[in-house]
């Protein structure tokens, strides 16, 4: 089995909530330290997936972190990069503004994970679509993304649409709910 990386995607212009999302604190730090925590008993090493500003804030901390290589606004560029960095290794992917998100939904995926997937993801809140942006993809991936992000495909629902991929039920279906702007935030019970 190959190993498993985690990786907290942060490098979203977080443009709806008009500061870093990725640094809002909800659970008493910074969402991506939260999630760094979450994720750890699942990965040999967790990373951050930055933007070039956001690793040149980082340029004195001793945080692991991949910056964005490729020339797109994407989700898709910080799952490529974690692929360039290593092609041998899953990576379990989480977006930075999943606050509701617990272990609980961590372990479903990790349980649900086959191997002989590229992806393992849940459905979405419809129960229709894959939700792309917490999952496990395996290193059969890679590939798959540079050849889409190449010909300028960049939605990573589309993309695992049309692959090989697992879908797993959501335990708490509310654990996946996106908080992109201070209205949302401001709603939250938290
Ligand atoms: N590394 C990286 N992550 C990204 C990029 N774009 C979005 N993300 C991350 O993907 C997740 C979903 O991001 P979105 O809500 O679609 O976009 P956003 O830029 O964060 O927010 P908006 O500017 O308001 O659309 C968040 O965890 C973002 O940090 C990117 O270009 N690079």
């Amino acid at each position: 089995m190959s190993k498993l990386n985690g990786l907290i995607l942060a490098g979203g212009r977080s443009t709806r909530m008009g500061q870093d999302k990725s640094q809002l604190v909800y659970h008493g730090k910074p969402q991506r330290e939260h999630l760094t925590d979450l994720l750890r008993p699942y990965c040999s090493v967790v990373f951050w997936s930055v933007n070039a500003i956001q690793s040149a804030e980082l340029l004195n901390s001793n945080q692991l972190r991949i910056v964005d290589a490729f020339d797109i606004t994407s989700p898709l560029n910080g799952i490529l990069s974690a692929f360039q960095y290593d092609a041998e290794a899953a990576w379990f992917v989480v977006a930075c503004d999943m606050p509701l998100l617990t272990g609980q939904s961590l372990d479903a995926l990790a349980k649900g994970r086959n191997l002989a997937k590229m992806a393992t993801v849940f459905y979405d809140s419809d129960g229709q679509l894959p939700e792309p942006l917490l999952g496990i993809y395996e290193p059969a991936f890679g590939p798959i993304l540079h050849q889409a992000v190449k010909e300028g495909a960049y939605s990573p629902r589309q993309l695992l649409q049309q692959n090989d991929i697992q879908l797993v039920a959501a335990p708490n279906i509310r654990e996946l709910t996106n908080i992109n702007d201070p209205v949302a935030r401001a709603k939250l019970d938290l």
